[in-house]
């Protein structure tokens, strides 16, 4: 068997507000087609961690995608190497349908100026409707098909988080972060929400999740990491951490969800 290449690799991953160590010197990779768990007690970083893989905070040490080196702390190259992030509380535009919210999601490289804008309208026309049939696309798969045309503030808690899950997949990711995709999602929306991440692996996409139910994440990822304080602790196969006496202790006091 062939090892799988690299997709993500984090060197030295370190962030500080003033004096508290948020990330604390933490080096890993991601082979292509992974799916890699992201764990910790509260406040273990989890979050900042991913913050810092896409360039909204300050970061020092080293982070590549797919060979590339990105600049930490500027959000447009994590983005333009296809490293999408979806946020923890989804991040819509209320009062925009479904449909525009999740086409807000995909790159628009055509007619930037208006020259381009009208002399290049056939394309452009092209292009949009493709973008929209795309944007239908992913609605569909995250289960909102027919929903196209309702304002995203009309959406329950669980269907905006799913919405921003499309728009994310609109934006066409090598690498997919989701900071606790389950949180708010019942246990069938759950189920789905896992069978959905496992076929969006299958297509290609690499994908890092932080969660804290530990079923959803022992059912879902390859391989765990393991953050307390900062420090990545422990890596490995689902069972292999969680028999791991760091990690129990990590936890001791604060039992993960089962
Ligand atoms: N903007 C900020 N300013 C100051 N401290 C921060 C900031 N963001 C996070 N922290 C601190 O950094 C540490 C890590 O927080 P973070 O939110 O990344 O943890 P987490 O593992 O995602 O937690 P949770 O599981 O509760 O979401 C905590 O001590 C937190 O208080």
């Amino acid at each position: 068997m062939t090892a799988k290449a690299t997709e993500l690799s984090v060197r030295n991953l370190s962030v500080r507000f003033g004096g508290v160590v948020a990330v604390d010197d933490v080096s890993f990779e991601v082979a292509q087609n992974e799916i890699v768990g992201l764990v910790g007690p509260n406040g273990s970083g989890k979050t900042t961690l991913l913050n810092a893989l896409s360039g909204v905070v300050r970061a020092g040490g080293r982070l590549s995608v797919a060979g590339n080196e990105i600049t930490l702390g500027r959000p447009v190259q994590p983005r333009r190497a296809k490293l999408i992030r979806v946020f923890q509380s989804p991040q819509l535009c209320p009062e925009l349908s479904c449909l525009d919210n999740v086409m807000l999601g995909a790159d628009d490289a055509n007619g930037r100026t208006l020259f381009a804008a009208w002399f290049l309208r056939s394309r452009m026309w092209r292009a949009e409707t493709s973008r929209m049939n795309d944007a239908l696309h992913h609605l569909g798969r995250v289960g909102l098909a027919g929903s196209e045309d309702r304002a995203a503030r009309e959406l329950t808690y669980g269907e905006q988080r799913l919405l921003e899950l499309a728009r994310a997949l609109a934006a066409g990711p090598r690498v997919l972060m989701l900071d606790e995709p389950s949180a708010g999602l019942n246990d069938a929306e759950t189920l789905i929400l896992r069978d959905l991440l496992m076929q969006i692996r299958q297509e290609g996409t690499t994908i890092i999740v932080v969660d804290h139910k530990i079923d959803f994440i022992d059912a879902l990822c390859d391989r765990v990491l393991v953050l307390e304080i900062g420090r990545l602790i422990a890596q490995g196969s689902p069972a292999e951490v969680w028999a791991d006496s760091r990690v129990i202790d990590a936890y001791l006091g604060a039992a993960p969800d089962a």
